[in-house]
């Protein structure tokens, strides 16, 4: 479950964002639609306090997240929530496979080969776990995304615009993708999009 109660941010005086308060149950999905510029990105990173907001809290399951040191921040990120970014952030030196392991290490869990490979080939890129990230197409890229994001069977998965720069066909791929990767680990998905493709796909949704 995550909840949000009266986040507010501010880059400096002449940008700040009020949000709208947002709830996700457990196994629930939440679409959070803008148009570009209206703090999408900004929203996303708050809820996953990669950004401390000005006021309001953000609670998941049983944790205030804004009550946590930064360590305590990071730590908790780690483990229970699962971030596709808009873009990747690969690390360019490492094999897709260790990118995947990367997320055990960080949330200091053994590393799971064995899972890395089982999510590679239900996501359709097991022929290039020992190719650098740089040598797949950009739906490839996204799809290790996906994997890596829930490499560590988080109870949150956070989406920034999975789909924006890929065709109908890929847009519907994705979204069953993440569909199916949630529902599997029984977590919840939020993703946040200007992709009004994707407005039938989701029940709940909310505007900024
Ligand atoms: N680090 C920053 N410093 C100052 N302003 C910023 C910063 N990051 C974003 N902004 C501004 O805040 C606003 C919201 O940015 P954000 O990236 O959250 O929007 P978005 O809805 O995700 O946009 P897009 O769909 O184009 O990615 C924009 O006007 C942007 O210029």
């Amino acid at each position: 479950m995550l909840a949000t109660k009266q986040l507010t941010f501010e880059y400096g005086p002449s940008k700040r964002f009020s949000f709208p308060d947002v709830y996700c149950a457990n196994r629930e999905a939440l679409l959070i639609l803008g148009r570009s510029g209206t703090g999408k990105t900004t929203f996303l990173h708050l809820l996953a306090l990669l950004l401390n907001p000005k006021s309001g809290s953000v609670v998941i399951d049983q944790t205030e997240l804004t009550k946590l040191s930064v360590a305590e921040t990071a730590a908790f990120r780690a483990k229970h929530v699962g971030i596709v970014y808009q873009k990747p952030h690969f690390v360019s030196s490492l094999s897709v496979l260790d990118n995947l392991l990367m997320a055990n290490y960080l949330a200091n869990k053994p590393q799971d080969k064995n899972r890395a490979r089982e999510l590679a080939d239900q996501l359709g890129f097991g022929d290039h776990l020992e190719k650098k990230t740089h040598q797949l197409s950009q739906g490839e890229q996204q799809r290790v995304s996906i994997a890596r994001a829930v490499m560590n069977q988080p109870d949150i998965i956070l989406a920034d615009e999975p789909t924006s720069s890929l065709d109908d066909e890929n847009t519907g791929l994705v979204v069953e993708l993440l569909r199916n990767q949630s529902e599997q680990i029984g977590a919840s998905l939020i993703v946040v999009t200007h992709d009004q493709r994707l407005k039938d796909a989701f029940q709940n949704r909310v505007a900024l």
